[in-house]
């Protein structure tokens, strides 16, 4: 049972799944859960490779490890997919979005080997992980964010804020934990 929800920050690298997830942790008291960090540090991969830069992810061992918290609630999880997390342990899922060229600039900023830049800015264009979320949550759940701007962020951030007071206020409204894990 959960007393503090779930939420999902998901997108392409470099939208700003990391810059929101900090604000709103900061702003919220959610904890920021980047999964990034936590298949690195709890060694949920299968090794590292080289052609992506990025560790091969083992999904049954990141859930196992990250069950017990995301169980109890208040987490918000960052990380660049959504349909792997199971529906019962989502409030929210957040889609962020970014122009082609923006998000170009931005990843280019990072030295991105021109396969991995194509693969991204395609998968941003075609809107992979818009229609992953629609597919593997509630429609009423997902929500789609754009973020060119930081004041798209800031706007984003607070949007978020209200809704984790409304999502509190109304649990509180029930006596408490409303959701089955
Ligand atoms: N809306 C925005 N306006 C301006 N700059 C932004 C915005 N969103 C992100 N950035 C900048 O783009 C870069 C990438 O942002 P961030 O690390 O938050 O992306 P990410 O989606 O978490 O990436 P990854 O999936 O690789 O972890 C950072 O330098 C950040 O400051």
């Amino acid at each position: 049972m959960r007393t503090e929800p779930n939420i999902i920050i998901t997108g392409t690298p470099g939208v700003g799944k990391t810059s929101h997830s900090t604000l709103l942790a900061n702003t919220t008291g959610l904890k920021h859960l980047s999964i990034n960090q936590i298949v690195k540090e709890r060694e949920c991969h299968e090794g590292w490779d080289e052609g992506y830069q990025s560790w091969i992810v083992d999904e049954d061992k990141l859930l196992d490890s990250i069950e017990d918290e995301a169980k109890q609630g208040g987490w918000i999880i960052d990380w660049h997919a959504c349909d792997l997390f199971p529906k019962s342990w989502i409030d929210l899922v957040v889609v962020l979005r970014a122009d082609s060229t923006v998000l170009y600039d931005r990843l280019v900023g990072r030295g991105y080997s021109e396969a991995k830049l194509q693969e991204n800015l395609d998968s941003e264009i075609m809107q992979v992980l818009l229609e992953e979320a629609r597919d593997a949550y509630d429609e009423e759940i997902v929500v789609e964010l754009r973020s060119d701007t930081l004041e798209d962020v800031e706007g984003n951030v607070e949007r978020m804020e209200r809704w984790v007071e409304n999502w509190r206020e109304g649990n509180s409204r029930k006596g408490g934990a409303v959701k089955e894990s």
